[in-house]
């Protein structure tokens, strides 16, 4: 006959699925009974995410423990811990996964995205970058969008990373750490990606690769809300967000469930950015307002948060020699609207 004491016994090393912490950490289980007649054993648990896969996994794992223990029946009632233990530990877990994730904590990541490709998410992620280093921090970008890698052309990286032992070196381009997934495809061939492929290659991105001390690594997402994205999103729990999006209402409306995806997955806002927002003409100076207005402003507003930067459509960048294709230099008219849009970041993220 299994008495209450062997129940507890069994059950306090067993960890808590969501948070990795064990029963006994917890105080998951809030009541056991025992109808010896029956030889039936009926426990009360609480988790932090009781309606889940898991959940039923692990239900099953305990009533095998409990039955091998000699109880002849087994009843389990899942209830969920109080929210705000649950939100402490969910914390610490999320942070755990993270600084395992690149091995050391402290660092911001910010996901740049979009709902719509073609907006310029690759643009700002790059050029979001080389500013954050121009203002002295440390900085790396994962470039994840896998339907065009296109960090490495922008940033005019020709080279490959090294790989030493089990580690890959980031190639570093104006002070940024840069790993690209399109460094690992030949010719940049089409490859058909799906969700949990990404996930794997990208998780093994952040723990094979050697990134030293970041204070901010950018993830460029694929653009839109699908699997992949969604994917993505999950992978960093406390990941913020930077929304692009051009100044068309159409636009505004897609990058919106974008953004709605990212609060979902519990992922803080940083601000928008609106790209080709304006036309400047060399000649008169003026703002010709071409792809329409207000796109930006209407998704800052949707989403709660700010725009923090509109930036021009530019013509070829040929009054100097190419700096590399996609990022401008420090005193260019755009380049300056980047470091604005960095100071902003970091004081958000740095609140
Ligand atoms: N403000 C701008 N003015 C002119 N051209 C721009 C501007 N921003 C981006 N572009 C150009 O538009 C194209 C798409 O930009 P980018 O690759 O940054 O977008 P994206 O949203 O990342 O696209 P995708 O999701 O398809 O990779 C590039 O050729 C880029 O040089």
């Amino acid at each position: 006959m299994v008495t209450e004491e062997r129940v507890k016994e069994l059950l306090n090393p067993v960890q808590d699925p969501h948070i990795h912490k064990s029963f006994e950490e917890t105080g998951a289980i809030q009541n056991i009974s025992i109808k010896e007649e029956k030889n039936h054993v009926s426990v009360k648990i609480a988790l932090a995410n009781p309606n889940s896969a898991e959940q039923m996994q692990l239900q099953q794992e305990i009533v095998g423990m409990l039955k091998k223990e000699g109880a002849a029946t087994v009843g389990l009632r899942f209830t969920e811990l109080p929210d705000e233990q649950r939100d402490e530990y969910m914390n610490e877990a999320n942070q755990e996964q993270e600084a395992n994730l690149i091995g050391q904590t402290g660092t911001n990541f910010i996901a740049v995205a979009s709902g719509k490709g073609g907006v310029g998410k690759s643009t700002v992620t790059v050029n979001l970058a080389v500013a954050l280093a121009r203002l002295g921090k440390k900085v790396g970008i994962v470039d994840a969008d896998i339907y065009g890698f296109s960090v490495p052309d922008m940033m005019g990286i020709e080279n490959r990373p090294q790989v030493r032992g089990e580690r890959i070196i980031p190639v570093e381009r104006f002070g940024v750490q840069v790993i690209s997934m399109g460094f690992f495809v030949e010719d940049n061939s089409p490859i058909i990606w799906r969700g949990p492929m990404l996930g794997k290659m990208l998780g093994s991105f952040f723990k094979e690769v050697e990134w030293g001390d970041l204070d901010y690594l950018l993830l460029d997402l694929p653009p839109g809300t699908g699997d992949i994205a969604l994917d993505v999103q999950s992978l960093l729990p406390s990941s913020k967000e930077l929304i692009v999006t051009t100044p068309h209402p159409t636009a505004a409306f897609v990058a919106a469930r974008a953004g709605q995806m990212a609060m979902k997955a519990e992922h803080d806002i940083l601000g928008v950015v609106e790209n080709m927002a304006y036309f400047e003409s060399t000649l008169t100076g003026q703002k010709e307002y071409v792809f329409g207005e207000g796109g930006g402003d209407k998704l800052a507003d949707v989403l709660n948060t700010d725009v923090l930067g509109r930036l021009p459509l530019q013509q070829p960048y040929d009054e100097v020699e190419e700096f590399a294709p996609g990022v401008y230099q420090e005193d260019h008219p755009t380049g300056k609207i980047f470091l604005s849009i960095a100071n902003q970041v970091i004081r958000r993220c740095e609140l």
